[in-house]
């Protein structure tokens, strides 16, 4: 007996451990299988002993603590969670607790997306404020961040007075994939999946950080939905898209259970083909009054249930640790495995970040090991399994020698990553060239690794600037390469050119700039030749530059191996000016004046807002002053401003404004 209370106590001390990692720092410790195994040991011993269940114990309890950085935001109706069902029988008795209270009954079954909570809250018709779910009662306020995801209207199509919705922020596969990338080459820790990075992202004090990684929204709830004369989750989803909400479009309608059964182990078979990462369905009671009926517990509601994926670990051998060199020289150690099917796909490789996760999980080479696919797209070591070690392992060690290019390998200060020290090595050579035309960078279609390893090796590249050089007989030999492949592909290399200068920036790979320092440095300066030019002071006053980048900025162009490279591009007529009239003149002669302290942007980003559709971005408000822009704290030149009459904008109103251009 005793036993059985040791155990609850240490279960309750490794679930709050796990949700602390989760939920505050993104960073869980643990696989979701783990866990919920954890959390389903802890509530069958609770169930056996109901006295000793706490109302702190995680089974009560929702989420992890508000982090002290963020504002708090009491929420309206607690954010719940959902009961967990594993398999046909769970659903059963869900469906047999619901029929108690009704014989007739409807489910709504969704996707589970694997991402977090956003409140949102509108008044007349503008979006106010966003939100995370924090305990249940008490959210985090992150409405600068949640401004920055496209699919998250600022503005709904029928204004009322007031609304509040729900729905699940996401990472889609394909941008984890590439973020985890990025975060690999410079040498940052990698989220444990799109979940995490979601909410790493969106709890983000900055939102110039939100705003670079590519973020989504479905919603799927509404309060006070009676008010609106809204009478079951179907009606809610439907209002919802004509509010402008992206409503994912994957819902089904069952009237018994078995068919809602039928349907989960067919999705199951069916998870991986959605462009993000699901963990399972969710099954709702259509019907609000029923809902009503059913009521909550204090965790979740009675009227809902979650049926959760099989977790996909299957076990594999590894066979060796290879390195990877990438584009800023960050030595890669991955496993090659014995080829195992996961997850929907062939794995014969994964990623083991670097050194220290391999030490850390005591990796060796000809270990049996546990693999998944970290959000469903990345191969990744879960465990090593060590009763199973025959003695025959080895150990792995870093190089001192590049595996590529033989120059020293070292580690620098406070980094995980070890790089190899030459410029001129070819395997960076070779994936920043791959950069170079990725898809945000130069975006040339049909210049796969693959073909850039040919070009290379058949010496008809050296840089991503010879490529500008190629002709039709240089390609027609390779290997692989049709006629029409390589018509194709010179048509994407010319088309190139005129890709513009911020593109051409983040395809530089100088570290620390991304594609939206592309856009800042672009939108800045305007033409490569001045951005060459600035020098440290200059871009340390741009806001959104930090020293780490501005540095990096400055030691790329002094360089002479870029000078020489920007010559190349700029004689084979790459384009390296900024578009800055592009836009429509809409503001063409009008002096605008902004003032007091904006949400939006950095007062510099506004500015160049006004700037670039022809208007003067103006200090002091005059009789001459078209309008207005203000935020918070407004002090004299508002006063000024509304003596003299003259309009008054709030930074939404302002937006909206950008907005209408056509
Ligand atoms: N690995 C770890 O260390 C660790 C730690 C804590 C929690 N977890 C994971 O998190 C789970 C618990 O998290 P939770 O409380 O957020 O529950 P949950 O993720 O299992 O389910 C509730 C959530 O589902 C989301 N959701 C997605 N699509 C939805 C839809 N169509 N309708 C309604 N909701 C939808 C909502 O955000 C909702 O809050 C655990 O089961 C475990 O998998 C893992
Ligand atoms: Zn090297």
């Amino acid at each position: 007996m005793q036993d059985d209370f040791e155990r609850i106590a240490a279960l309750r001390k490794e679930l709050e451990e796990a949700n602390k990692q989760y939920y505050e720092l993104d960073q869980p410790r643990i696989t979701d299988g783990e866990y919920d195994a954890l959390m389903r040991e802890l509530l069958a011993l609770e169930a056996k002993h109901p006295d000793s269940v706490a109302p702190d114990s995680p089974t009560q309890r929702v989420g992890g603590a508000v982090a002290k950085e963020y504002t708090k935001v009491r929420h309206l109706e607690p954010l719940l969670s959902l009961d967990n069902a594993f398999d046909a029988g769970d659903l059963r008795e869900f469906d047999r607790r619901v029929r108690q209270v009704f014989a007739e009954v409807e489910y709504v079954v969704e996707l589970k997306i694997d991402g977090l909570t956003v409140a949102l809250t509108y008044v007349d018709g503008l979006m106010v404020r966003g939100a995370t779910r924090g305990d249940g009662s008490v959210g985090e306020e992150i409405t600068a961040n949640v401004k920055t995801v496209g699919s998250i209207p600022l503005r709904l199509n029928k204004p009322v007075a007031k609304l509040s919705v729900r729905g699940e922020g996401y990472m889609p596969k394909a941008s984890f994939a590439r973020l985890n990338q990025e975060r690999e080459e410079e040498g940052l820790s990698t989220f444990a999946n799109p979940r995490n990075a979601a909410a790493g992202s969106l709890r983000q004090l900055n939102s110039r950080i939100t705003a670079e990684r590519k973020l989504d929204y479905f919603a799927y709830q509404l309060l006070s939905a009676n008010e609106l004369g809204l009478n079951n989750q179907i009606d809610v989803l439907n209002y919802l898209k004509e509010q402008g909400f992206v409503v994912n479009p994957e819902y089904k309608v069952f009237h018994d259970i078995e068919e809602v059964i039928k349907y989960c182990e067919e999705m199951a078979g069916e998870r991986h083909r959605f462009p993000y990462d699901i963990d399972g369905l969710v099954i709702k009671v259509n019907d609000f009054d029923l809902q009503q009926e059913l009521g909550f517990t204090a965790k979740s509601p009675r009227w809902a249930i979650s049926y959760k994926f099989p977790a996909e670990q299957v076990e594999t051998v590894v066979e060796d640790i290879i390195l990877r060199v990438g584009r800023t020289g960050v030595l890669t150690p991955t496993a090659v495995l014995q080829a195992v099917p996961v997850a929907g796909s062939t794995v014969s490789r994964a990623t083991l970040h670097n050194l220290d996760n391999i030490r850390e999980k005591d990796i060796r080479i000809g270990d049996h090991v546990l693999i998944h696919k970290a959000g469903d797209v990345i191969p990744e070591v879960i465990r090593v399994l060590p009763e199973k070690r025959s003695g025959e392992e080895r150990f792995f060690e870093m190089p001192e020698l590049c595996p590529e290019c033989q120059s020293p390998v070292l580690r620098e200060e406070g980094e995980a990553a070890y790089r190899c020290q030459s410029i001129s090595c070819p395997a960076q050579q070779r994936e920043g060239i791959i950069h170079f035309v990725s898809r945000d960078a130069m975006a040339i279609d049909g210049l796969g690794p693959a073909v850039i390893q040919q070009l290379l090796d058949a010496d008809l590249i050296k840089d991503a600037a010879d490529l500008y050089a190629l002709s039709f007989e240089d390609l027609v030999p390779l290997e692989r390469m049709g006629q029409k492949s390589a018509e194709n592909l010179l048509k994407a290399i010319a088309d190139s050119k005129e890709r513009g200068l911020a593109p051409l920036i983040f395809a530089l790979g100088i570290r620390h700039t991304g594609v939206k320092a592309g856009k800042i440095l672009a939108q800045t300066f305007g033409s490569m030749e001045k951005l060459q030019g600035a020098g440290l002071e200059e871009l340390l006053a741009i806001p959104d530059i930090g020293p780490g980048m501005a540095e990096s900025l400055v030691q790329f162009f002094g360089m002479e191996s870029t000078e020489r490279f920007l010559a190349k591009l700029q004689e084979a007529g790459v384009k390296m000016t900024a578009d800055i009239s592009a836009r429509p003149q809409i503001f063409a002669g009008k002096s605008i004046v902004v003032t007091g302290s904006l949400e939006r942007w950095e007062r510099r980003e506004i500015e160049t807002l006004i700037e670039e559709r022809g208007g003067k971005a103006a200090s002091s408000v005059s009789k001459k002053t078209a309008f207005v822009v203000a935020g918070e704290k407004a002090g004299s030149k508002l006063v000024k401003a509304q003596d003299l009459g003259i309009a008054v904008l709030t930074e939404e109103e302002f937006e909206l404004m950008l907005k209408d251009e056509s």
